[in-house]
């Protein structure tokens, strides 16, 4: 396939921008605090936190670097997983609720936009976990994650 990537929207866009991801972090959470398994893990969380992860997931998806600019980037979000020694049920469990939440809210169905998804929050949930682990020495100096479309691209013509 042949595309021009110029006229290709970035993953963000496509979902609706900021708004669709706040929206989608919102029910999310709701969902989160219902769950025995992991409700649990953000019994404390901060009230902003459903929009600092909407902010972190737009960044990721192209959209503006409000992460990195009034949050503290990749860094900090790393910091906020150390010692929790998730598991790999928790970790599907967020990785489930989240693919629901994304139904619930009318997130993008298309094949392309859900792979691309899917395979973010695959990686992500995983990274997660790994650096979760009591003796994770995850390198604090990584950059901020860029993910885009993959191989299937939206046809633009
Ligand atoms: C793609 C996967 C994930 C992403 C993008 C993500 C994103 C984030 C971000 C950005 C923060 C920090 C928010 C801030 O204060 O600025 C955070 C905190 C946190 N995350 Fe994750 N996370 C992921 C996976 C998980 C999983 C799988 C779990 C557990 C099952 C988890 C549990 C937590 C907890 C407990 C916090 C701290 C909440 C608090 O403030 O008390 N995360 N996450």
């Amino acid at each position: 396939m042949t595309t021009n990537d110029e006229n290709v929207p970035t993953l963000f866009e496509w979902a609706g921008g900021a708004e669709a991801f706040e929206r989608l972090f919102q029910a999310f959470y709701q969902r989160v605090s219902k769950d025995e398994l992991i409700g649990p893990l953000f019994a404390h969380m901060d009230p902003g936190h459903p929009r600092f992860v909407a902010a972190w997931l737009g960044e990721v998806f192209g959209g503006p670097a409000t992460y990195s600019e009034t949050r503290g980037g990749h860094a900090h979000m790393i910091s906020r997983h150390l010692g929790k020694a998730l598991t790999e049920e928790q970790r599907r469990r967020w990785f489930n609720l989240l693919i629901d939440t994304a139904d619930e809210v009318g997130l993008p169905n298309d094949p392309e936009f859900r792979s691309a998804f899917v395979g973010y929050l695959e990686w992500g949930t995983r990274m997660a976990l790994v650096f979760s682990q009591p003796d994770a020495k995850p390198n604090m100096a990584e950059p901020m994650p860029k993910w885009g479309w993959g191989e299937v691209k939206p046809w633009t013509g």
